[in-house]
């Protein structure tokens, strides 16, 4: 798809998000700080990316997602768990940075914190019933109400 993108930094002129691989689902998200920043240990702090997009197309939305590396490795996972990009946004996208270790971690200008996934949408009409037209093998089972094994 095409998307419309800002350039809120021009340091982001020539490091646009990009596809690591023709496979990758996801565009990494830089840290567009003027100097690095440090990260204490159950710290989080929002993070300009540089960009806007503007997905338009209600049957869009994109999700920030932590990288694995970063989050595995050093804790930096997203204050927000999971940011939610609505396809009538049209500011800069913010990473919520969020350091659950207990070590600090200093973030690099420009290094690459968090991706971008880009995810269709259905929106849904409510159609109140008193009753679902089938009845289910679950039914109202949830939390484990299938087992272990
Ligand atoms: O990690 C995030 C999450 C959200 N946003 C932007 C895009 C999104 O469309 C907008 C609003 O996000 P959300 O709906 O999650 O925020 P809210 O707390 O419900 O506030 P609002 O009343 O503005 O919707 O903020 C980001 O840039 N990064």
């Amino acid at each position: 798809m095409k998307l419309d993108v800002k350039i809120l930094d021009p340091r982001m002129a020539d490091q646009l998000p990009q596809y690591a691989t023709p496979g990758s689902a996801g565009l990494d998200l830089r840290a567009c700080l003027d100097a690095p920043i440090t990260l204490e240990p159950n710290a989080w702090q929002l993070v300009p990316t540089g960009i806007a997009i503007h997905l338009a197309d209600p049957a869009y939305a994109a999700l920030i997602l932590p990288r694995s590396g970063l989050g595995h490795k050093h804790g930096i996972v997203l204050g927000n768990l999971v940011g939610l990009i609505d396809s009538d946004y049209q500011g800069q996208l913010m990473v919520s940075a969020w350091n659950r270790s207990d070590v600090a971690f200093t973030l690099e200008p420009m290094e690459r914190l968090a991706q971008l996934v880009i995810v269709p949408v259905v929106q849904a009409q409510f159609n109140v019933v008193n009753e679902f037209a089938a009845p289910t093998e679950r039914g109202e089972g949830g939390y484990g109400s299938t087992g272990k094994k």
